[in-house]
């Protein structure tokens, strides 16, 4: 596996003496496939914020060795992370080749973009096929099931080089075919990239985690394997409930309720 790990220390991020994160340890290796779980306001977008620049945090956050707090938003995009959102923000009218294109250019030079026009790029080619989508590359982003898009905005993160991946509730609304496409999807980037997933679906997190944290009023309450989380007491108490006892509710219902 060539990616490269992730290594927190101490993070803290607070929000008018609110601690949103509160001193969080995480050691993710290249090549992971790492769940970020937790309920509704343990901090786990916030930590991801913090991780990209986009919070103002404290303590520490080395990718491949190098400190990203401190750097703005943009020279760590440029150091090979990259996110999504809950909701997929790809270009409804561009094609999904354009979309890629588009990715696939993003900081490079208006001759280089021009030169790359002539043909369909090398990364481009191998996005589509990781991310399913070469029978769709001509037809517009808008047009796309919402699984599609959500794999469209994960290829665009691929085409850019990105070497770690932090995605936010990336099966949130899929259908149950979507969301075995997109685990088998992460299985395959996870081989050559980092890659960290925020999620409330359990079922999804079962079946496709390499290795979970739990967090709990922005500290982190359990980790290790799937099975190490589940037996832990102190997640079945705050969060995952007995064996016998429904899934949590998903945040989307929680914040309606
Ligand atoms: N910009 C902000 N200003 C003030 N408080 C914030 C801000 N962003 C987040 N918070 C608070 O920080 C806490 C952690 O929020 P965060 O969104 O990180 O939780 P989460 O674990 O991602 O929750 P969810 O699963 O609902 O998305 C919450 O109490 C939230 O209200």
């Amino acid at each position: 596996m060539s990616g490269e790990g992730l290594t927190v220390r101490d993070l803290r991020v607070t929000f008018d003496g609110f601690k949103a994160v509160d001193g969080v340890d995480l050691d993710i290796r290249p090549g992971d496939l790492r769940f970020l779980i937790g309920p509704n306001g343990a901090g786990k977008t916030t930590l991801v914020d913090a991780v990209t620049g986009l919070v103002k945090s404290a303590g520490s956050v080395r990718f491949g060795g190098e400190e990203l707090l401190g750097k703005p938003v943009h020279r760590i995009a440029r150091m090979g992370i990259g996110r999504t959102f809950q909701t997929a923000t790809v270009f409804e009218e561009l094609t999904v080749l354009q979309n890629l294109d588009i990715a696939a250019g993003a900081g490079r030079g208006p001759l280089t973009m021009l030169r790359r026009r002539k043909g369909v790029p090398e990364q481009v080619t191998k996005a589509l096929e990781t991310t399913g989508l070469t029978d769709l590359r001509d037809r517009p982003a808008g047009v796309l099931a919402h699984g599609q898009k959500q794999w469209l905005e994960i290829g665009m993160l691929l085409v850019q080089n990105v070497r770690l991946l932090l995605l936010d509730e990336p099966v949130a609304g899929m259908s149950h075919d979507e969301r075995e496409a997109t685990g088998e999807l992460l299985r395959r980037v996870s081989e050559d990239h980092t890659v960290v997933v925020i999620e409330h679906d359990m079922d999804f997190m079962r079946s496709f985690a390499r290795s979970v944290t739990v967090l709990h009023a922005g500290k982190v309450l359990s980790e290790g394997s799937v099975a190490d989380v589940q037996a832990d007491a102190r997640v079945q108490e705050v969060y995952l409930g007995r064996a016998s006892d429904p899934d949590p509710v998903p945040s989307t219902q929680a914040q309606e309720a």
